[in-house]
Order: structure tokens, then sequence, then C-alpha cells
């Protein structure tokens, strides 16, 4: 019976337990999905990425196929990464919760192959409504504390929307806020549900949204937010902003009402292409998607999810169950997040030429998925992709 439990004691797994310290984000330079081919100088690559080739000179990778349509676009990927003779060699792994003293928890091996290999790649996980076991994509990202998702979406070439020239960069706060899972019954018929906004996950975020505009050239960082409304968890959210922007004399600081934001950006994106916009989960969450809508849909973006040890990429989209098993999901959205974890891993050589092919493909428009306007199944796809790699 949650009825009437304290807040505090809920609070208590996410209060912070050692003293301020002053976050720096290890990285964020290798992240550059749909920078322009081009030898990278040793200088820019990072030595974040901890995984090691093993004696067959491969890295271990581990793979979550995931629901829907996750093993379909999974195949792809593989298929694609063989062609490609991609130095790596996939541990795959199941996911499905266990029941350990009544909570269902991802399998240990699971968590263990993740923190071995450093670097995960992941189909959609699908979350059931109401009763049922927790979001494991939510779980994975606070397991190993993946605190920043990062979601670019770009225009494609060749394929024509309202919308030309789409660039934006949104970096989501991936462990708490509105999605901290914190709810209880107060009496029947009134549930709280609590988004929690902490110190230290905020400045962790921010400060990576701050270097990585620094690092990939965008002069301006924008935080997203509702304080007007949410004073207290939007409020400390944006007072960090302010804080931290102290830090990054170089790159602009400035702020957007989350509902304003929307409206600018469905009614003209292309002022968002010199910034950053960084915001807490649940508005990231929603104008990813969003932004998905203005290039073609959400089978063309990515993401990573990233930590200071393990991250973990996948694409933006869920499970879509509506044409799971059917051959007519786009792989391109986990295409290009594993396209992020190669440039996470330093294989910028195999990230160019696999984005080249993809980009030479859908320019083409001749073997394109049916939510492009094509008639190819994903297999199809695929091939052309690797025809275009020749
Ligand atoms: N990170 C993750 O693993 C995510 C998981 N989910 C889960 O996925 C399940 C389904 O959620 P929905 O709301 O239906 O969202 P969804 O993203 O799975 O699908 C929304 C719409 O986009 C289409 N779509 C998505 N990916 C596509 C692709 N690669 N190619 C072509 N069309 C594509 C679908 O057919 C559907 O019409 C839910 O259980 C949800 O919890 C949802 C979002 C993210
Ligand atoms: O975990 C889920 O069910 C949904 C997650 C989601 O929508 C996202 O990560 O964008
Ligand atoms: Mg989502």
């Amino acid at each position: 019976m949650l009825a009437g439990r304290c807040a505090a004691t809920a609070l208590q797994p996410f209060a912070r337990q050692t003293p301020r310290q002053l976050y720096r984000p290890a990285f964020t330079t290798q992240l550059r999905t749909y920078a322009t081919p081009s030898p990278t100088p040793e200088k820019e690559k990072v030595a974040h990425f901890k995984g090691k080739k093993g004696s067959d000179g491969k890295f271990r990778v581990t793979l979550i196929e995931g629901d829907g349509i996750g093993p379909e676009i999974s195949q792809s990927v593989k298929d694609i990464f063989t062609a490609a003779s991609v130095p790596i060699s996939w541990e795959s792994v199941d996911v499905t919760p266990r029941i350990i003293d009544g909570k269902s928890s991802i399998p240990q091996e699971t968590i263990d192959s993740v923190k071995r290999n450093y670097v995960a790649l992941k189909g959609p996980l699908a979350t059931p409504i109401g009763k049922g076991h927790v979001s494991l994509n939510l779980t994975l990202r606070r397991t190993f504390n993946l605190f920043a998702n990062v979601r670019p979406c770009k225009s494609i070439q060749g394929y024509k929307t309202p919308y030309d020239n789409v660039d934006t960069v949104l970096i989501r706060e991936n462990t708490e806020g509105e999605y901290s899972g914190i709810e209880h019954v107060v009496v029947d018929g009134v549930v709280q549900s609590i988004k929690l906004i902490t110190r230290e996950a905020s400045e962790r975020v921010l400060r990576f949204a701050f270097q990585y505009a620094q690092d990939v050239g965008r002069p301006k960082v924008r935080a997203v937010h509702k304080a007007t409304i949410m004073k207290m968890s939007d409020g400390l959210f944006l007072s960090i902003a302010k804080e931290v922007s102290k830090d990054f004399p170089n790159v602009e600081f400035d702020a957007e009402l989350l509902d304003n934001a929307c409206l600018k950006i469905v009614s003209d994106p292309t002022p968002y292409n010199d910034k950053v916009l960084v915001m807490p989960n649940l508005y990231g969450d929603i104008l990813s998607d969003m932004c998905a809508g203005l290039i073609g849909g959400l089978g063309l973006t990515p993401s990573g999810n990233i930590g200071d040890e393990c991250s973990i990429f996948e694409a933006v989209h869920g499970s879509a169950p509506d044409i799971a098993g059917k051959g007519l999901a786009n792989p391109t959205a986990l295409l290009l997040s594993s396209i992020m974890m190669l440039q996470h891993m330093n294989l910028y050589e195999h990230a160019d030429k696999i984005q080249a092919a993809i980009f030479k493909t859908l320019a083409e428009g001749k073997t394109i998925t049916g939510d492009l306007g094509g008639k190819a199944k994903t297999h199809e796809y695929a091939q052309a992709v690797i025809e275009n790699m020749k």
C-alpha cells in the first residue's frame, strides 16, 4: 500500500550522496554524426572509449536486438557491418526482465556484457502501458548512468519535406526529471508523480551540452524549459544552466520556453541550426520525435545514450508494432545510431564509409522503404547500401 508514502523516502535513491563536485565531461567530440566525411586528425581521436580489441583484432560490442522491428533493423546493421569489414564482433544479449525479490530487473549477464564491452547497440524495447514492468529503456539508462541522450536530426538530401536544411541537435537529460518513476497513490482517485530534478544530474548534462557545442563548433546552447510553471524544478535546471554557461565564455547561452520552442521549430527550424538544445527528460523525448517529423519521420533519427563509462546507441523510435515482422521498417535510424557508435569507438573510416553509402542510397531514392514513399523491404534497402559501399 503506497498511500501516504513519504516523498522523502522515495527520493532517497536519488539524493546527493557526496559533496558537489564540478562535473567535467570526459569527451564529446566523437559524436559527429552527419559530419562531412574527412580524415579525422589524430588529435581529435579522444581516448575516452575504453574498449580494447581482442586477440581476433576486433572490439566486442553488446547487441540488444529489441522488440517489434528490432530484430529486422538489427539484421540490416549486422549485414552492412559485415560487408564493410567493421572490426567488431557482436555479443547478443537478452533483456527480458527477471523477477528477483519481487522486483523486475534486467538479467545480470546483460549488465555484465555492457560493463565489459563499454558499448552497446540497442534496438527498441517495448514498454507495457499502465501495469507491467518499468521501461527497460529507462532501466538501462539508469543502470549505466547514461546521463546525456544526444539526438541529432538532419534533413536527408533527396528526401523532400516542407522543411529544408533542418540540422538540430537536442541533448536530453536522461536519468531523472519526469521519468524518475516515482509515483504513488495519495488516496483513492489521486495519484502523484514526482518530477525529480537534482543539481548533480542537471549540471552534468548541462556541462556535457556546452562541451558538445564547443567541440562540434555550434556557437550557442539553448536551455528549453517551463520554469514559468515548474518554478522550482525547471527553475533549478535553468539556474544551473546559467551558472555552467559562465565556464564556457565562447559559447553563447540563452533559454526558451518549451511551448514557444515547439511553435518556432515547426514554423522554421533553420534558426536552430547553430544551437545545441538541452532540456529535462520528457521535453527531450517529445521534441526529438517532433524534430524527426520535420525530416521524414522516425525511420531516420539516431541517438546516443552517453555515460562516463559505458554508452548505448539506439534509434529515437520505438518497436513500431504496427509494421513489425513485415520487412517494412526503415533501418536508417539504427544505422545512423551505429555510425555514432563507430565514431565513439574512434572507428571513423568505417563510420564515414557506411554513412556515405546510406546517404547515397537515400539520395538516389530507388531503393527506399515505405515510410519514405518507396517500395523496398528492409533487407533490400540494406543490400542497396552494401552495393553503394563498393
Ligand atoms: N527507445 C526505445 O526503445 C523506445 C521504445 N518505445 C516503445 O515502442 C513501443 C511502440 O511505441 P509507439 O508509440 O508506437 O512508437 P514507435 O516509435 O514505435 O512508432 C511510431 C510510428 O513510427 C513508425 N516507425 C517507427 N520506427 C520506424 C522505422 N524504423 N521505420 C518505419 N516506420 C517507423 C511506426 O510504424 C509508427 O507508425 C511502445 O511499447 C514504446 O514504449 C517507444 C519509443 C522509444
Ligand atoms: O521506454 C519507453 O517506452 C519509451 C522511451 C522513449 O520514448 C524514448 O526513449 O524516446
Ligand atoms: Mg521517445
